[in-house]
Protein backbone atom coordinates (compact mmCIF):
# COMPACT_ATOMS: atom_id res chain seq x y z
CA UNK A 1 0.00 0.00 0.00
CA UNK A 2 1.04 3.62 -1.02
CA UNK A 3 1.78 5.90 1.80
CA UNK A 4 -0.70 8.72 2.09
CA UNK A 5 -0.06 12.28 1.24
CA UNK A 6 2.56 11.74 -0.41
CA UNK A 7 2.88 13.54 -4.32
CA UNK A 8 3.33 10.23 -6.18
CA UNK A 9 2.54 9.30 -9.64
CA UNK A 10 2.38 5.83 -10.16
CA UNK A 11 4.42 4.46 -12.60
CA UNK A 12 3.00 2.46 -15.79
CA UNK A 13 4.65 -0.23 -14.42
CA UNK A 14 2.60 -0.03 -11.15
CA UNK A 15 -0.55 0.02 -13.17
CA UNK A 16 0.19 -2.72 -15.14
CA UNK A 17 1.30 -5.14 -12.18
CA UNK A 18 -2.29 -4.22 -10.06
CA UNK A 19 -3.95 -5.15 -13.36
CA UNK A 20 -2.04 -8.37 -14.26
CA UNK A 21 -2.52 -8.98 -10.65
CA UNK A 22 -6.16 -8.86 -10.69
CA UNK A 23 -6.22 -10.30 -13.93
CA UNK A 24 -4.39 -13.30 -12.26
CA UNK A 25 -6.90 -13.78 -9.51
CA UNK A 26 -10.14 -13.53 -11.61
CA UNK A 27 -11.44 -15.20 -14.25
CA UNK A 28 -14.18 -12.08 -14.95
CA UNK A 29 -12.67 -9.61 -17.18
CA UNK A 30 -15.22 -6.46 -17.22
CA UNK A 31 -16.64 -4.64 -19.80
CA UNK A 32 -18.13 -2.31 -17.41
CA UNK A 33 -16.78 -0.23 -14.22
CA UNK A 34 -18.66 0.95 -11.32
CA UNK A 35 -17.78 3.49 -8.63
CA UNK A 36 -19.76 3.67 -6.28
CA UNK A 37 -19.94 6.44 -3.74
CA UNK A 38 -20.86 6.79 -0.25
CA UNK A 39 -23.23 4.56 0.69
CA UNK A 40 -23.84 2.86 -3.04
CA UNK A 41 -21.56 -0.22 -1.98
CA UNK A 42 -25.05 -1.77 -2.40
CA UNK A 43 -25.26 -1.78 -6.06
CA UNK A 44 -22.71 -4.46 -5.97
CA UNK A 45 -24.68 -7.34 -4.68
CA UNK A 46 -26.86 -7.28 -7.85
CA UNK A 47 -24.00 -8.85 -9.33
CA UNK A 48 -23.89 -12.95 -9.58
CA UNK A 49 -20.57 -15.27 -9.39
CA UNK A 50 -19.16 -12.51 -7.30
CA UNK A 51 -15.35 -12.27 -6.49
CA UNK A 52 -14.37 -9.68 -4.08
CA UNK A 53 -10.94 -8.48 -3.27
CA UNK A 54 -9.90 -5.79 0.13
CA UNK A 55 -8.40 -3.50 -1.29
CA UNK A 56 -5.78 -3.63 1.26
CA UNK A 57 -4.97 -7.08 -0.38
CA UNK A 58 -4.50 -5.86 -3.72
CA UNK A 59 -0.91 -4.24 -4.75
CA UNK A 60 -0.72 -0.42 -4.99
CA UNK A 61 -4.44 0.24 -4.41
CA UNK A 62 -5.28 2.89 -1.89
CA UNK A 63 -7.20 1.95 1.06
CA UNK A 64 -11.05 3.03 2.27
CA UNK A 65 -11.17 5.87 5.36
CA UNK A 66 -14.37 7.04 4.91
CA UNK A 67 -17.81 5.30 6.23
CA UNK A 68 -19.83 3.95 4.02
CA UNK A 69 -16.78 3.33 1.80
CA UNK A 70 -16.58 -0.34 2.27
CA UNK A 71 -13.08 -0.98 -0.06
CA UNK A 72 -13.39 -3.66 -2.02
CA UNK A 73 -13.54 -4.59 -5.43
CA UNK A 74 -16.68 -6.90 -6.62
CA UNK A 75 -16.27 -9.00 -10.05
CA UNK A 76 -18.95 -10.57 -11.48
CA UNK A 77 -22.10 -10.64 -13.74
CA UNK A 78 -25.23 -8.42 -14.30
CA UNK A 79 -27.26 -9.18 -17.46
CA UNK A 80 -24.23 -11.79 -18.48
CA UNK A 81 -22.65 -8.45 -18.52
CA UNK A 82 -19.07 -8.52 -16.72
CA UNK A 83 -18.48 -6.08 -14.51
CA UNK A 84 -16.50 -4.59 -11.56
CA UNK A 85 -17.66 -2.76 -8.77
CA UNK A 86 -15.29 -0.68 -6.28
CA UNK A 87 -16.97 -0.21 -3.15
CA UNK A 88 -16.03 2.97 -2.03
CA UNK A 89 -13.69 5.07 -3.89
CA UNK A 90 -10.92 8.24 -2.81
CA UNK A 91 -11.53 11.99 -2.01
CA UNK A 92 -8.21 14.37 -2.15
CA UNK A 93 -9.43 15.13 2.21
CA UNK A 94 -8.61 11.67 3.13
CA UNK A 95 -5.04 13.45 2.34
CA UNK A 96 -4.82 11.12 -1.25
CA UNK A 97 -2.80 12.44 -4.20
CA UNK A 98 -4.61 12.92 -7.61
CA UNK A 99 -2.97 9.90 -8.83
CA UNK A 100 -4.25 8.13 -5.85
CA UNK A 101 -7.97 8.43 -6.63
CA UNK A 102 -7.86 7.93 -9.86
CA UNK A 103 -5.57 4.34 -9.64
CA UNK A 104 -8.18 2.10 -10.91
CA UNK A 105 -9.54 4.34 -13.78
CA UNK A 106 -6.63 3.77 -15.12
CA UNK A 107 -5.85 0.20 -14.42
CA UNK A 108 -9.08 -0.30 -15.99
CA UNK A 109 -7.85 1.47 -19.33
CA UNK A 110 -5.24 -1.06 -19.18
CA UNK A 111 -7.29 -3.76 -19.60
CA UNK A 112 -10.04 -4.43 -16.97
CA UNK A 113 -12.49 -2.75 -19.23
CA UNK A 114 -13.86 -0.83 -22.02
CA UNK A 115 -16.01 1.01 -20.50
CA UNK A 116 -16.86 2.74 -16.78
CA UNK A 117 -19.75 3.00 -15.19
CA UNK A 118 -19.45 4.94 -12.45
CA UNK A 119 -21.87 5.54 -9.58
CA UNK A 120 -21.69 8.65 -7.44
CA UNK A 121 -24.11 9.30 -4.94
CA UNK A 122 -24.22 12.33 -2.18
CA UNK A 123 -24.14 16.08 -3.67
CA UNK A 124 -25.78 19.08 -2.42
CA UNK A 125 -27.82 20.83 -4.65
CA UNK A 126 -28.17 24.67 -4.36
CA UNK A 127 -31.57 25.28 -6.40
CA UNK A 128 -33.81 24.83 -3.69
CA UNK A 129 -37.03 23.14 -5.46
CA UNK A 130 -34.33 20.45 -6.49
CA UNK A 131 -35.76 17.41 -4.86
CA UNK A 132 -33.63 15.94 -2.33
CA UNK A 133 -33.67 12.10 -3.33
CA UNK A 134 -33.64 12.82 -7.19
CA UNK A 135 -31.27 10.88 -9.26
CA UNK A 136 -29.19 13.13 -11.72
CA UNK A 137 -27.47 12.04 -15.17
CA UNK A 138 -24.66 13.95 -15.42
CA UNK A 139 -24.63 16.27 -18.68
CA UNK A 140 -21.86 18.76 -17.84
CA UNK A 141 -18.64 19.10 -15.42
CA UNK A 142 -17.10 21.83 -14.09
CA UNK A 143 -14.21 21.28 -12.41
CA UNK A 144 -15.23 23.95 -9.50
CA UNK A 145 -13.36 26.95 -8.38
CA UNK A 146 -10.11 25.27 -7.46
CA UNK A 147 -9.26 22.91 -10.05
CA UNK A 148 -7.46 20.02 -9.70
CA UNK A 149 -5.23 18.52 -12.68
CA UNK A 150 -5.65 14.91 -12.86
CA UNK A 151 -3.84 14.63 -16.26
CA UNK A 152 -0.87 16.20 -15.45
CA UNK A 153 0.56 12.94 -14.47
CA UNK A 154 3.91 12.08 -16.57
CA UNK A 155 2.61 8.85 -17.98
CA UNK A 156 -0.65 9.80 -19.05
CA UNK A 157 0.14 10.25 -22.91
CA UNK A 158 0.69 6.34 -22.79
CA UNK A 159 -3.12 6.67 -22.93
CA UNK A 160 -3.54 6.85 -26.67
CA UNK A 161 -6.09 8.87 -26.18
CA UNK A 162 -7.07 13.13 -26.90
CA UNK A 163 -4.26 14.54 -24.59
CA UNK A 164 -7.58 17.31 -24.13
CA UNK A 165 -10.68 15.79 -23.39
CA UNK A 166 -13.32 18.16 -23.72
CA UNK A 167 -16.95 16.67 -23.31
CA UNK A 168 -16.94 14.41 -20.22
CA UNK A 169 -19.97 12.51 -20.11
CA UNK A 170 -21.45 10.68 -23.19
CA UNK A 171 -24.68 12.27 -23.99
CA UNK A 172 -25.68 9.24 -26.12
CA UNK A 173 -25.32 6.72 -24.14
CA UNK A 174 -28.63 6.19 -21.94
CA UNK A 175 -31.74 7.61 -20.72
CA UNK A 176 -32.87 7.46 -17.11
CA UNK A 177 -36.22 6.79 -17.96
CA UNK A 178 -35.88 3.15 -18.97
CA UNK A 179 -38.98 1.45 -17.38
CA UNK A 180 -36.78 0.56 -14.45
CA UNK A 181 -38.62 2.80 -11.88
CA UNK A 182 -38.66 6.19 -11.06
CA UNK A 183 -35.79 8.49 -11.92
CA UNK A 184 -35.88 11.59 -13.17
CA UNK A 185 -33.61 12.81 -16.00
CA UNK A 186 -32.16 16.35 -15.72
CA UNK A 187 -30.00 18.01 -18.10
CA UNK A 188 -28.72 20.08 -15.59
CA UNK A 189 -24.75 21.51 -15.33
CA UNK A 190 -23.27 19.84 -12.67
CA UNK A 191 -20.30 21.46 -10.63
CA UNK A 192 -18.14 19.71 -8.46
CA UNK A 193 -16.77 21.47 -5.51
CA UNK A 194 -13.69 19.22 -4.92
CA UNK A 195 -12.08 20.52 -1.46
CA UNK A 196 -9.26 19.15 0.08
CA UNK A 197 -10.58 19.79 3.47
CA UNK A 198 -13.99 18.00 4.08
CA UNK A 199 -15.80 20.86 4.37
CA UNK A 200 -19.61 22.03 3.58
CA UNK A 201 -20.13 25.04 1.21
CA UNK A 202 -20.81 28.19 3.07
CA UNK A 203 -23.51 30.26 1.25
CA UNK A 204 -21.63 32.39 -0.30
CA UNK A 205 -19.97 30.51 -3.10
CA UNK A 206 -23.34 28.81 -2.85
CA UNK A 207 -24.85 31.75 -4.51
CA UNK A 208 -22.83 31.36 -7.72
CA UNK A 209 -23.46 27.78 -7.77
CA UNK A 210 -26.70 28.64 -7.86
CA UNK A 211 -26.57 30.94 -10.54
CA UNK A 212 -24.92 28.00 -12.09
CA UNK A 213 -27.66 25.25 -11.50
CA UNK A 214 -24.82 23.14 -9.68
CA UNK A 215 -24.54 20.18 -7.53
CA UNK A 216 -21.47 20.30 -5.37
CA UNK A 217 -19.80 17.17 -4.21
CA UNK A 218 -16.43 16.23 -3.07
CA UNK A 219 -15.66 13.87 -5.72
CA UNK A 220 -15.90 12.28 -8.97
CA UNK A 221 -14.34 14.74 -11.38
CA UNK A 222 -10.81 13.29 -11.13
CA UNK A 223 -12.16 9.94 -12.17
CA UNK A 224 -14.38 11.50 -14.87
CA UNK A 225 -11.85 13.55 -16.60
CA UNK A 226 -9.11 10.74 -16.29
CA UNK A 227 -11.62 8.37 -17.08
CA UNK A 228 -12.42 10.15 -20.26
CA UNK A 229 -8.76 10.95 -21.09
CA UNK A 230 -8.68 7.45 -21.27
CA UNK A 231 -11.33 6.91 -23.82
CA UNK A 232 -13.65 5.28 -21.93
CA UNK A 233 -16.94 5.95 -22.51
CA UNK A 234 -18.77 7.17 -18.82
CA UNK A 235 -21.71 8.01 -17.26
CA UNK A 236 -22.25 10.09 -14.20
CA UNK A 237 -25.23 10.03 -11.95
CA UNK A 238 -25.52 11.86 -8.57
CA UNK A 239 -27.85 11.38 -5.86
CA UNK A 240 -29.27 14.37 -4.40
CA UNK A 241 -28.69 13.66 -0.26
CA UNK A 242 -29.22 17.41 0.96
CA UNK A 243 -29.60 21.21 -0.13
CA UNK A 244 -27.22 23.41 0.03
CA UNK A 245 -27.94 26.39 2.51
CA UNK A 246 -27.88 30.01 0.50
CA UNK A 247 -28.40 31.68 4.20
CA UNK A 248 -26.10 31.63 6.72
CA UNK A 249 -27.95 32.07 9.57
CA UNK A 250 -29.80 28.55 8.99
CA UNK A 251 -29.35 26.57 11.75
CA UNK A 252 -28.96 23.26 9.99
CA UNK A 253 -25.98 21.71 8.91
CA UNK A 254 -24.82 18.98 6.40
CA UNK A 255 -23.76 16.04 8.22
CA UNK A 256 -22.43 12.70 6.43
CA UNK A 257 -24.91 10.43 8.62
CA UNK A 258 -28.26 11.94 6.60
CA UNK A 259 -26.39 11.54 3.97
CA UNK A 260 -25.73 7.87 4.15
CA UNK A 261 -29.18 7.78 5.36
CA UNK A 262 -30.57 8.99 1.98
CA UNK A 263 -28.34 6.56 -0.15
CA UNK A 264 -30.05 3.58 1.94
CA UNK A 265 -32.95 5.21 1.30
CA UNK A 266 -32.26 4.63 -2.53
CA UNK A 267 -30.01 2.07 -3.06
CA UNK A 268 -32.40 -0.46 -3.83
CA UNK A 269 -33.95 1.63 -6.41
CA UNK A 270 -30.45 2.68 -7.85
CA UNK A 271 -29.25 -1.08 -7.58
CA UNK A 272 -32.15 -1.86 -10.06
CA UNK A 273 -31.78 1.17 -12.49
CA UNK A 274 -27.73 0.75 -12.64
CA UNK A 275 -28.37 -3.25 -13.44
CA UNK A 276 -30.92 -2.28 -16.28
CA UNK A 277 -28.65 0.10 -17.69
CA UNK A 278 -25.32 -2.31 -17.56
CA UNK A 279 -28.04 -4.72 -19.41
CA UNK A 280 -28.91 -2.02 -22.03
CA UNK A 281 -24.99 -1.60 -22.46
CA UNK A 282 -24.06 -4.83 -23.05
CA UNK A 283 -26.51 -4.50 -26.04
CA UNK A 284 -24.46 -1.46 -27.24
CA UNK A 285 -20.92 -3.31 -26.81
CA UNK A 286 -22.29 -6.03 -29.43
CA UNK A 287 -23.48 -3.30 -31.97
CA UNK A 288 -20.15 -1.64 -31.20
CA UNK A 289 -17.29 -4.27 -30.08
CA UNK A 290 -14.83 -1.73 -30.62
CA UNK A 291 -15.13 0.50 -27.24
CA UNK A 292 -18.14 -0.35 -25.77
CA UNK A 293 -21.22 2.58 -24.80
CA UNK A 294 -20.10 4.68 -21.89
CA UNK A 295 -21.13 4.65 -18.81
CA UNK A 296 -20.22 6.25 -15.29
CA UNK A 297 -22.35 6.43 -11.73
CA UNK A 298 -21.02 8.04 -9.29
O1 LIG B 1 -17.84 9.63 -2.11
P1 LIG B 1 -18.95 10.62 -2.11
O2 LIG B 1 -18.64 11.83 -2.93
O3 LIG B 1 -20.23 9.99 -2.46
O4 LIG B 1 -19.05 11.08 -0.57
C1 LIG B 1 -19.62 12.27 -0.15
C2 LIG B 1 -18.57 13.32 0.00
C3 LIG B 1 -18.20 13.24 1.46
O5 LIG B 1 -17.28 12.21 1.70
C4 LIG B 1 -19.42 12.86 2.10
C5 LIG B 1 -20.29 14.04 2.48
O6 LIG B 1 -21.28 13.60 3.34
O7 LIG B 1 -20.16 12.07 1.14
N1 LIG C 1 -19.33 19.50 -1.42
C1 LIG C 1 -20.40 18.77 -1.03
N2 LIG C 1 -20.38 17.45 -1.16
C2 LIG C 1 -21.47 16.75 -0.77
N3 LIG C 1 -21.70 15.43 -0.80
C3 LIG C 1 -22.94 15.25 -0.31
N4 LIG C 1 -23.51 16.40 0.05
C4 LIG C 1 -22.60 17.37 -0.23
C5 LIG C 1 -22.61 18.79 -0.08
O1 LIG C 1 -23.58 19.40 0.38
N5 LIG C 1 -21.49 19.45 -0.50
Amino acid sequence: MLSKGSSCCYSFDDYKLTTEWLQNQTRHRPKVAVICGSGLGLLAEAAADKQTFRYQDIPNFPVSTVPGHEGCLVFGTIEETPCVFMKGHFHLYEGYSLCQLDFFVRCTFLNLSYAKFQCENSAGWVVQEQNIMNLLKLNVQHPGFCPPAPLTSQHQNQNRSKVHPDNFYNRSCVSLRSGSGSESESGSIVHQNLTKDPNHETPHPCGAEERLGSSVRMSMVPEVTVAKHCGLRVLGLTLVTNKVSLDYSREEKVNHDEVLEICKMRAELLQKLVSTLIGRCQQNMTDDPSRCVFVHVK
